[in-house]
C-alpha cells in the first residue's frame, strides 16, 4: 500500500455494494484501506509479533489501551521519550481506545460519577481516575492518530432504563471529550454510539454524535455477549444512522463470520484480540473453519496448516510442528500461530474489499460460507 502523503484525516469511499463499502481512510502517518481489521497492542506490544511482522500480514493499523498505558509505564513517560510510535516502533496510524470500557472490565473498586470513573489499579492497586478530560490527555501524550470519546459501556442483558441512561451520559461525555480535544489538525476524535440492542437509543445516541461532530464514528456496547444474532439484529439498524461519508468502527469483533457479517451491514474498521489469544492457545483460523492444534490427530500430519496460505508457518510447518510445539510449550507456537491468525484475517480484510470494488460481495459471501462448511480440516 502507497501511502499518499497527506497532513490531513479524511476517508475515501471508492465503492459500495449493498450497504458494504471500500474505501481509504488518509492519515498523516499512513492510508488503512477500509474495510480493516485493526490487530491489538494492548500493552505497546501485539502480544508475540515484532511491529515488522505485523505490517507483513498486511495491517495498516494497530490499536493500542488508554488504560494499561495510562498505568505502566504511565502516558508521561511514553510522551518524554516520544510518543508510542516511537516507544512500539510502529511508524503507521495508531487507534487508542479511552480507557472506560477497560477500566470497567479490569479495574478494581471502581466509582462512577458524572465526573468520570475513579477506581484501583489491577496491576498494583493504586489509585487512579479517568474523565473525559483525562483520557483526551493521555491520548494526545501517548501520539495517538485516532482518539476515542471517553463512553460508558453497560454490560448486557440490561434493563431500557439503565441502558438509556448510560448512553444520555456517554453522550454528555462524548461533548466533554469533543471540547477537551480541541483541533488538532491530522489527528481524528471518533464518537461512539451506545444504547445496548434498543433501535430508538441506538439513533438517539447517532443523532446526539452526529450534532457534536465527530471525524469517524464508532458502535460500541457490543461483543459483550450478546451472541452473532443479537449483534447482526442490531447492526442492521445501528449503522444506517451513523454518517454514510464517516468511517464506521465496530468495537471488540469478532470471529471471521462476525467480521464478514459486519462488513456487509456497514461496517469499515473492526478490531479484537481473538486472532493473537487463540493463536496463543492452539488455534488456527483458516478457510475452512478453526483447527485446533492441541489436538493429537496432527501429531503424524506432514501437511501445512492451511495449504492455500502464504504465511510463515504455513510455508515452512507442518501440522506435525506446530502440534509437537504445542505441547512442548514452546514459544514458537504462539509466534507462529499469531503470525498465521493476522495474515489469515487480513487476506480476509482483503478479499473482501477486492469483492465490494468489483461489485461481487453477495458471491464472495455464499463462498466464504460454502468453503467453511466443507470441515475436513
Ligand atoms: C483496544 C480495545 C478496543 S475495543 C474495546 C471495546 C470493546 C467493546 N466490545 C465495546 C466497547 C465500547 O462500547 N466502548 C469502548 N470504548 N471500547 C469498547
Ligand atoms: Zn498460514
Amino acid at each position: 500500500m502507497t501511502a499518499t502523503p497527506t497532513d490531513r484525516f479524511a476517508f475515501d469511499l471508492h465503492a459500495t455494494d449493498g450497504m458494504a463499502r471500500t474505501g481509504v481512510i488518509h492519515t498523516p502517518r499512513g492510508d488503512i484501506r477500509t474495510p480493516a481489521f485493526m490487530p491489538v497492542g494492548t500493552a505497546a506490544t501485539v502480544k508475540a509479533m515484532l511491529p515488522e511482522s505485523v505490517a507483513a500480514t498486511g495491517a495498516d493499523i494497530l490499536l493500542g489501551n488508554t488504560y494499561h498505558l495510562m498505568l505502566r509505564p504511565t502516558a508521561e513517560r511514553i510522551a518524554h521519550l516520544g510518543g508510542l510510535h516511537r516507544f512500539m516502533n510502529w511508524s503507521g496510524p495508531i487507534l487508542t481506545d479511552s480507557g472506560g470500557f477497560q477500566v470497567m472490565s479490569l479495574a478494581d473498586l471502581r466509582k462512577l460519577t458524572e465526573a468520570g470513573v475513579s477506581f484501583k489499579s489491577h496491576i498494583d492497586g493504586s489509585k487512579h481516575m479517568l474523565s473525559p478530560e483525562r483520557s483526551m490527555e493521555i491520548q494526545k501524550l501517548l501520539g495517538s492518530d485516532i482518539v476515542m470519546c471517553f463512553d460508558e459501556c453497560p454490560a448486557l442483558p440490561a434493563d431500557r432504563d439503565r441502558i438509556a441512561t448510560s448512553m444520555q451520559l456517554s453522550m454528555r461525555w462524548a461533548q466533554r471529550s469533543r471540547d477537551a480535544f480541541g483541533d488538532r489538525p491530522g489527528h481524528a476524535l471518533f464518537g461512539i454510539q451506545q444504547g445496548g440492542l434498543e433501535q430508538d437509543f441506538r439513533a438517539e445516541s447517532a443523532q446526539a454524535l452526529t450534532d457534536i461532530g465527530f471525524d469517524g464514528y464508532a458502535v460500541g456496547g457490543l461483543a459483550v455477549g450478546e451472541g452473532q444474532e443479537a449483534m447482526f439484529g442490531c447492526l442492521d439498524h445501528a449503522t444506517g444512522v451513523l454518517p454514510v461519508d464517516k468511517p464506521r468502527y465496530l468495537m471488540g469483533v469478532g470471529k471471521p463470520d462476525d467480521i464478514v457479517g459486519a462488513v456487509k451491514r456497514g461496517i469499515d474498521m473492526m478490531d479484537c484480540v481473538l486472532p493473537s489469544r487463540s493463536g496463543r492457545t492452539g488455534q488456527a483460523f483458516t478457510r475452512r473453519g478453526v483447527v485446533n492444534l492441541k489436538n493429537a490427530r496432527h501429531a503424524d500430519d506432514p501437511r501445512p496448516l492451511d495449504e492455500g496460505c502464504t504465511c510463515p508457518a504455513c510455508s515452512n510447518y507442518s501440522r506435525a510442528y506446530l502440534h509437537h510445539v504445542f505441547r512442548a510449550q514452546e514459544m514458537i507456537l504462539g509466534m507462529l500461530l499469531t503470525w498465521h491468525n493476522l495474515h489469515y484475517y487480513q487476506t480476509l480484510m482483503q478479499g473482501m474489499r477486492d469483492a465490494i470494488a468489483a461489485g461481487r460481495f453477495v458471491a464472495w459471501e455464499a463462498d466464504f460460507h460454502a468453503v467453511r462448511a466443507q470441515g475436513d480440516i
